[in-house]
């Protein structure tokens, strides 16, 4: 538990991440970065393109291990990953991507999440017969199937049009809302993040700092225009000033 009395899913500290560039330079993206995530809660990430989102969600899942600093995680946590990009097994179905993924699923919760996700009819097609919408909902569900504590999305509505984004973004914070579980989500739209998140993170500088902590206080269904407007200009107004 936390001074504040909040649980904790989730702290990182970056003292260092340098990454050397083609001609030997070396670029430090985050240094002394911190950042800690509620239980429960979903939390977005906003900032410009390249200030180190990705670079700090591959820490934070064990990717990249090349960094100065600590993770810490309660002591047995499921981390399910959605990455920008599906990437499914083209050569299994929908189903055996899931089953490979969460082999200690049932099929009965395999399929009760496919009917969640909308792709109960999808099972037995092979992701080339996907469309990106579908493929990204297979990849939502595969990093559910293993029930995870703590999910790290990056960007997973990108390049959708605006209404299926939309949709897939509401069907995630149902998910969220039945199972809790811990989310982090990385966001270039900041609708999306104001519509989705209890927490939205925003970066700036480099190295990259956290610039603003917006909780958002209306519960996503109470969400109004007017509150989404006031925020999304607020959050504006901080990426414009922390921008460099
Ligand atoms: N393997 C690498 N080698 C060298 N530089 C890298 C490498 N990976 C990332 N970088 C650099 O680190 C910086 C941060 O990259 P990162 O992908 O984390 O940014 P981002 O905030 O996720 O960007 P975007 O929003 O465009 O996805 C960028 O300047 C990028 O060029």
């Amino acid at each position: 538990m936390s001074p504040a009395g909040d649980p904790k899913q989730l702290e990182v500290l970056v003292k260092r991440k340098a990454f050397r560039t083609a001609n030997g330079d070396v670029r430090e993206i985050l240094h002394d970065f911190s950042l800690t995530l509620e239980a429960g809660k979903i939390h977005a990430l906003v900032g410009p393109s390249g200030f180190g989102k990705t670079t700090l969600l591959r820490i934070i899942i064990g990717l990249d291990r090349d960094f100065e600093g600590s993770v810490t995680l309660p002591p047995g946590t499921k981390i399910g990953m959605v990455f920008q990009e599906p990437r499914l097994l083209p050569w299994r179905t929908v189903l055996d991507n899931l089953k490979l993924a969460a082999p200690e699923a049932s099929e009965t919760a395999l399929a009760s999440l496919a009917k969640d996700l909308g792709l109960d009819d999808h099972l037995r097609n092979f992701p080339g017969e996907l469309s990106l919408g579908q493929a990204r909902r297979v990849a939502l569900a595969r990093a559910l199937a293993i029930e995870p504590n703590l999910l790290v999305l990056d960007e997973p509505f990108v390049s959708l049009d605006a209404a299926l984004a939309r949709r897939l973004a509401s069907e995630l914070a149902a998910l969220v809302e039945r199972t809790g579980v811990t989310t982090l989500l990385v966001t270039h739209d900041i609708d999306e993040a104001i519509r989705l998140a209890d927490h939205i993170i925003l970066l700036g500088h480099r190295p990259a700092e956290i610039v603003g902590n917006i909780d958002v206080s209306l519960p996503r269904r109470a969400m109004t225009a007017d509150y989404a407007a006031k925020t999304k200009a607020l959050i504006g107004a901080i990426l414009a000033e922390n921008a460099v």
